[in-house]
């Protein structure tokens, strides 16, 4: 798994440090209200794991599977609900933790989907932003760390479901895509 890495772009050690600065940062936002946290499944999956345990006030969570790319490193267009919340999110204060933006498409489905459902306010917590890929305009309220245009894996991020068990992120080495 580590041969087929051109590069590495971000360290084990950066990201824990940036999760511990966020998760400080959203301690301070939330103070005082106990917000349901929503993972966007399944990339979100370690950095939700890792950013919960850096935040201090109660948090409730829930876990929503959503897949646009499936085994292509471009977005089909079309964002698919594979697991729903469990929980309404009628009247709460949602945090959505995401791994990436790239499009910007899950997440402007995914905000549409829970104001249509009467959420309080909506804020979105990404650990990467790609802008160069955005088709919609849309900005996270937390960054983690600002990506150059190209497809990342590790820390949850996958190609064709494999290397979201990296601790770091990078490039892959470009004779292990097929498309
Ligand atoms: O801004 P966008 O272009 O929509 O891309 C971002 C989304 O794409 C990835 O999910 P994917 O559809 O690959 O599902 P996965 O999380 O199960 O890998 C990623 O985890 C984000 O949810
Ligand atoms: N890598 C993995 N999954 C993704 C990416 C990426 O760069 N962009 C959107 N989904
Ligand atoms: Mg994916």
């Amino acid at each position: 798994m580590q041969n087929d890495i051109q590069e590495v772009l971000i360290t084990e050690e950066e990201l824990q440090q940036k999760i511990k600065e966020l998760g400080r940062t959203l301690s301070e936002e939330y103070a005082g209200r106990t917000p349901l946290v929503i993972c966007v499944l399944k990339g979100a999956f370690i950095f939700m794991a890792d950013l919960v345990k850096a935040i201090t006030v109660p948090v409730e969570m829930d876990f929503m599977a959503v897949s646009s790319y499936g085994a292509s490193t471009k977005s089909s267009g079309v964002v698919k609900i594979i697991k729903d919340l469990d929980v309404s999110v009628e009247g709460r204060d949602i945090l959505i933790v995401e791994d990436i933006i790239d499009s910007g498409l899950t997440l402007s489905y995914l905000i549409e989907l829970l104001r249509n459902r009467n959420a309080a306010t909506i804020s979105v917590v990404t650990l990467f932003d790609k802008p160069s890929g955005r088709t919609v305009n849309l900005e996270a309220s937390y960054t983690g760390f600002v990506l150059p245009d190209e497809f990342v894996v590790g820390y949850g991020l996958d190609y064709a479901e494999r290397y979201r068990n990296l601790p770091y992120v990078g490039v892959l080495k470009p004779e292990i895509y097929s498309n």
